[in-house]
């Protein structure tokens, strides 16, 4: 899927967070959005999953030559990012159930398969509220990389996790992040150092 940002802007109250953002993110490509702690990634990433709305300009998206309905848009998109919760009560085996009762898993992988994937076959019957932020991290990214969705958002991927599980994340994303409009938040260089482009938050700060 295509996204198109045509002369995006953000502010909360009086403060513009970024603005006259025009970018095309294509379908296939992958995109790093950097920027500084504060600098307005996450508010970035929101806007284009559509959870937030712009406060100037427009937002488009494209399968093809196909416009997709902003109704239909969350079907599309799947995001992994710390301020999203999982449900905690659940169990690994429930929750990749649950997810997968509303996004088709890619490549038909069954929850075993997943499960095998994040090397969490031990923890599988655990509720999720006793796995380590490590654990959960590794979910919320199988979650979202293992959905057949067009579009990946990826707000500080390797957070929580140490050399193997950010080995294990480089993995997993060059593994099924091809082929899909692929965007990684990020301030460190080895969270996006295989993206293709890359866009600079600090380029849309008000200069006043
Ligand atoms: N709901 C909100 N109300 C008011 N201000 C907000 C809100 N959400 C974010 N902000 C402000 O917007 C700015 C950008 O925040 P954002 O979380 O997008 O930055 P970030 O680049 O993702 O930061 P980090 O690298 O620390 O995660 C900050 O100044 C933040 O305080």
């Amino acid at each position: 899927m295509d996204v198109i940002l045509s002369n995006i802007g953000r502010r909360f109250n009086r403060e513009w967070i970024f603005e006259g953002i025009d970018h095309t993110f294509e379908s296939g490509q992958s995109y790093a959005i950097l920027g500084h702690n504060g600098s307005g990634k996450s508010t970035l990433l929101q806007v284009i999953a559509g959870s937030l709305t712009p406060s100037s300009g427009t937002i488009a998206y494209m399968q093809g030559d196909t416009p997709v309905d902003i109704e239909s848009v969350y079907q599309n998109v799947s995001i992994a990012a710390p301020y999203l919760e999982l449900i905690e009560e659940f169990s690994l085996t429930e929750l990749l159930d649950f997810h997968f009762r509303f996004k088709r898993p890619l490549d038909q992988l069954t929850t075993k398969q997943i499960i095998s994937l994040l090397g969490l076959e031990r923890s599988s019957s655990k509720p999720l509220k006793y796995f380590s932020s490590g654990m959960k991290q590794r979910t919320k990214l199988a979650l979202a990389l293992c959905s057949d969705t067009s579009l990946v958002l990826l707000d500080e991927p390797a957070s929580n996790l140490d050399m193997a599980g950010t080995a294990w994340y480089k993995d997993i994303v060059g593994q099924f992040g091809k082929g899909r409009t692929l965007i990684v938040c990020s301030n460190q260089d080895f969270e996006y150092d295989f993206c293709d482009h890359q866009l600079k938050i600090t380029d849309y700060k008000k200069t006043q």
